[in-house]
Parts: structure tokens; C-alpha cells; sequence
């Protein structure tokens, strides 16, 4: 619970180092019955050191990606470093203005303690007051390759009813990010390829009868657990799943390329098409955020482009025609002018393409601490949202989800009315904005400005991060007018468009 003293949460923040600004409430001295602190070490000292200029975070503010190893090695109080939700804190200089003592807070240093922080106060706001002191982020492949000899400390389990089998990944939480591949080699035999940030777990199993493909997935966007539930092909009850084998290798940055059938090809208005595509035996959960690339080849000319994959539907009746669990579903602007686009959205069904695996480094899960979120989305710059979009929708401490979907005029516009179905549900908002619409737009009317930003996403807080996406020109004013409303870089990500 909540109690009012030396900290307390607030979310107004002025961004300029003050108390009021950290959404702290000032009490020198000791209130209660805490640790008493030497003078010196109140709270208003802490926030006049971080604001004189010190590095509190003792690697120069350059951020790091630090492994639980070397997490360890700042264990002591001369050099200590916590984290807490992913984020490593230099808590060194904080010490001796802990509340709770230097030996409460010794119980967390070198390691994650976020549970031990929640047990104690989760409603401490350590973001505010620790906000110089960030060393970096957690590097997410935790001991695996680390310690080695074991392939993962992720475990396959399985489950059966006469009808089907779902096997599942146990200890996949603490590995955001994770991307899943499945390739069918016969009736009984797969390869699921689980793909961390440094390495790749392949795991062959051969199931004692054969299964139907593809197989049916359910993501929990909490636990981050997928579930496979493949058919059996003949009803029966399984003395075991069968034999697997598991093994490990390094990434590359080598990119794969398969060829993919055109399933469907839906208009969504004049100029942006909603394809449906299926590679042979095979199966690919991309991570949210991640981006694929489409070769084609055009007059003999091998032709490609960046596209960002997209949920089949955000709302279940919207579902995009002729999808199957092993689809990967695009939204693609025809430039009437392009090099590509014109040939992709003219494809049909039954036609192919090359694409690659998905590609980049975004991990979603490291903006899961906050549960509001802002999407600034300018034309396409909305393909790199909807998967966000859903799994915010899939997840309890997400509050509010909200989108403004910049475009030129109505003719631009796209998924207006599954985005709008979607919004009737309370934590989905969206504004759309036209800069040049018709007379008959009753809509909101502009572009990216410190005005509207400042009406519909408001001053920092420190409960949200915003998420932008859209043409360059765009891209520059939208982070301009965001950092003039006080937002911090670190509850910022840009995608290219
Ligand atoms: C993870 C290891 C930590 C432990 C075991 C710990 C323990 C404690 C304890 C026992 C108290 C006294 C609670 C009371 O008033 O009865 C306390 C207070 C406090 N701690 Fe920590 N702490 C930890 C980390 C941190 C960190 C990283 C921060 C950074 C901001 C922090 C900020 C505070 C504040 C502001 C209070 C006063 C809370 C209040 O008055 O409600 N603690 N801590």
C-alpha cells in the first residue's frame, strides 16, 4: 500500500529536477520510524546532487547493455548497481540517502531485484530518484550463454487430450523478445527454432504419431508463453510425446529468405492492400516491432523493400480473409510511382515472393514497465503500431493506449473503422488528424505540433512511453514537440518508416 511520506507517486513532472518535478513530496528529517539518514542526506540533498552535475551513474551516461555476470560483479557498496525491471541502476551514490538504510539496500545490489524492491515498497517511484543513475539495460539472454554447457533453461512441456497435443516453452518470461520459428519436415517430425538475442535453441522432435498442420498458437502476453496445439491425426492418448533432441548455435546477421504464396490480397482503401501469405511447412511467430524484407524481381531487376508484419486482425471480427496460424499478414501502400509497391499489391492468390526472416533489435517487452502508452503514427508509420497495439490490448497493467493516426487527407486513410471497433473498448483511444482534409471532414484537422501534442499526450510522465513511426519529415517534428513537452529519451523509440 501507498503511504504518504518521504516519497510518494505523483505523476506531474516538470522535467526540471525538482522535487515536484521527480513527483516527490519533500519531508526532511524522519517522519517515520525509517533508518535515521546523516545530514546531509535528506531528500532535497539527493536531488540537489543529481542536479549539480555529478555522474551518478559512474560509466559517463553512456548507456550499457549489462549481463547478469557483470551485474554481479557491482556487489559491493563502494560499487553497487541494482535492477529493476530491466533497467541497472547505479546505487552508489544513493547509499547513504536510502530511507530504509544501507544494509536494506545491500540485500539488492548485483542482482534483479525487482521482486525484493516490489515485497518492500512497490510504490516507491525509484525511476524519479533514480533517474541519474541509470547504467543501462539488462541484457536480456540472462546465464545462457553465460554458463553454457546447458542449451537454455527453457524447458518443452507438452499436453494431450485425444484430439490434439500443445507443446509449450516453460521459462520463456525472462527472455523478451524471443522469436519463434517451426518447420515441418513430415507428419510427425518438427523443428522448433527458438531465437534469443545471442543465440538460437533448435529443438527436433519426433511425436509418436503424426499431426495435422499447421498448428493452432496461443500467445499469453503476460507469461510471454506460446502454446502449439497441433491435431492428432488419429484420436488416441499418448504414452509419451516421442523423442527430442535439442541443440544450440550462435546467431548470424546472415538474414534467410524463403518464398511465400499470396493466400489473399484485400484492398483496405484506394492505395493500401492487406496481404495474406503462407510459406510451405513452415510457421513464424516474428517478434512485435521486428521487420521483414520483400524481394522481388522486377524487368529483371531484383527489387526490395522494408516492411513491418502485422496482426491479422485487432478485432476478431475484422479478421483478414483466408488466415491460418501460419500466415504472416502485410499492409502494403501502393506509390503509384514505386519501384515495388504497384507489382506487390497487384499480386493474387497463388502467386509467390521472397522474404526474409524478421529483422532488427526492438524488444517491446523493455516499455512493458509503462502502462500508458502513445503512438504517433504518420501514414504507414501505423503498420509498426498494430502489433503493439494488440499485445497492449492483451495485457492487464496496460491502462490507456493512445493513438494519433496522422494522415494527408481521407484518401490516405486506412483501417479507419477496425481502429475505431477497436477503440469502443475503454484503454484504446484514437484521434485520426488529417493535414489537408476535405470540407466534409468533421475529424481533427493539423499536423504534428507542440499544441496538439501538448492537448492530446500532455506534459512527461513518468507512467508513459511513446512509440513514433512515420515519414523522416515527420519524425523530426514529432520528437522535437515531444522533447519540448519534457519526455526523456528513454520513454521514447522511434521505428524508421
Ligand atoms: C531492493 C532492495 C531494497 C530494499 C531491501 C529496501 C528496503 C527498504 C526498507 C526496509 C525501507 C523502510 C520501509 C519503512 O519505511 O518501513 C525502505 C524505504 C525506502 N526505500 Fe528502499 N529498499 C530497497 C531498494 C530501494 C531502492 C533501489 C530505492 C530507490 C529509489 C529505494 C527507495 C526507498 C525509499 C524512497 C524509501 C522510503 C519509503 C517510504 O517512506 O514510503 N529503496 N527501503
Amino acid at each position: 500500500m501507498p503511504r504518504c511520506c518521504g516519497a510518494s507517486l505523483v505523476s506531474a513532472a516538470d522535467g526540471n529536477g525538482s522535487p515536484q518535478s521527480l513527483g516527490l513530496q519533500i519531508q526532511d528529517g524522519n517522519p517515520q520510524n525509517k533508518t535515521a539518514l546523516a545530514p546531509g542526506h535528506s531528500l532535497m540533498d539527493w536531488i540537489r546532487l543529481g542536479n549539480s552535475g555529478v555522474d551518478l551513474t559512474g560509466v559517463g551516461g553512456v548507456p550499457q547493455v549489462v549481463t547478469l555476470s557483470e551485474l554481479a560483479n557491482h556487489n559491493k557498496q563502494t560499487d553497487a548497481w541494482i535492477a529493476i525491471r530491466g533497467v541497472v541502476f547505479n546505487v552508489t551514490r544513493y547509499m547513504d540517502f536510502h530511507p530504509g538504510g544501507v544494509d536494506e539496500l545491500m540485500r539488492g545490489v548485483g542482482k534483479d531485484a525487482t521482486k525484493l524492491f516490489d515485497n518492500v515498497h512497490s510504490w516507491v517511484n525509484y525511476q524519479s530518484i533514480l533517474q541519474k543513475c541509470i547504467v543501462g539495460r539488462l541484457s536480456l539472454q540472462k546465464a545462457v550463454d553465460e554458463n553454457s554447457s546447458n542449451s537454455s533453461n527453457v524447458n518443452m512441456d507438452w499436453q494431450q487430450t485425444s484430439n490434439s497435443i500443445t507443446l509449450f516453452y516453460q521459462g520463456v518470461r525472462d527472455y523478451p523478445g524471443i522469436y519463434y520459428r517451426l518447420q515441418r519436415l513430415s507428419d510427425s517430425k518438427i523443428i522448433f527454432r527458438l531465437t534469443f538475442e545471442k543465440h538460437i535453441i533448435i529443438n527436433e522432435i519426433e511425436l509418436i504419431a503424426d499431426v495435422e498442420w499447421p498448428p493452432i498458437y496461443k500467445r499469453d502476453f503476460e507469461t510471454m508463453q506460446v502454446d502449439f496445439t497441433f491435431t492428432k491425426k488419429l484420436k488416441d492418448i499418448w504414452k509419451s510425446q516421442g523423442n527430442h533432441t535439442l541443440s544450440q548455435e550462435s546467431i548470424t546477421n546472415k538474414r534467410t529468405y524463403r518464398e511465400y504464396e499470396i493466400v489473399s490480397n484485400t484492398p483496405l482503401c484506394n492505395l493500401v492492400h492487406f496481404l495474406v501469405l503462407r510459406a510451405k511447412d513452415f510457421l513464424e511467430i516474428i517478434p512485435v516491432g521486428r521487420h521483414i524484407e520483400v524481394k522481388m524481381n522486377i524487368m529483371g531487376m531484383e527489387i526490395s523493400r522494408s516492411y513491418t508484419p502485422v496482426p491479422s486482425c485487432l478485432h476478431p471480427e475484422d479478421m483478414a480473409p483466408n488466415y491460418k496460424p501460419d500466415c504472416i499478414c502485410l499492409m502494403i501502400k501502393r506509390y503509384p510511382n514505386g519501384a515495388l509497391s504497384p507489382s506487390i499489391t497487384k499480386l493474387q492468390p497463388g502467386q509467390t515472393l521472397i522474404m526474409s526472416n524478421g529483422l532488427g533489435a526492438f524488444v517491446t517487452e523493455s516499455f512493458d514497465r509503462y502502462p500508458v502508452i502513445h503512438m504517433l503514427a504518420g501514414g504507414t508509420g501505423l503498420t509498426a503500431m498494430l502489433g503493439i497495439i494488440q499485445r497492449a490490448l492483451g495485457r492487464r497493467n496496460v491502462k490507456l493506449i493512445n493513438l494519433l493516426n496522422f494522415n494527408k487527407d481521407e484518401d490516405n486513410m486506412f483501417y479507419v473503422s477496425q481502429l475505431d471497433k477497436v477503440s469502443s473498448e475503454k484503454k484504446f483511444k484514437v484521434t485520426h488528424i488529417l493535414s489537408q482534409a476535405g470540407d466534409k471532414w468533421e475529424g481533427r484537422r493539423g499536423t504534428v505540433s507542440d499544441k496538439l501534442l501538448k492537448e492530446l499526450i500532455g506534459e512527461c510522465s513518468p507512467e508513459g512511453c511513446i512509440f513514433t513511426c512515420g515519414p523522416k519529415g515527420f519524425m523530426l517534428s514529432a520528437k522535437k514537440c515531444i522533447q519540448t513537452l519534457g519526455w526523456k529519451s528513454h520513454q521514447m523509440y522511434d521505428f524508421d518508416d
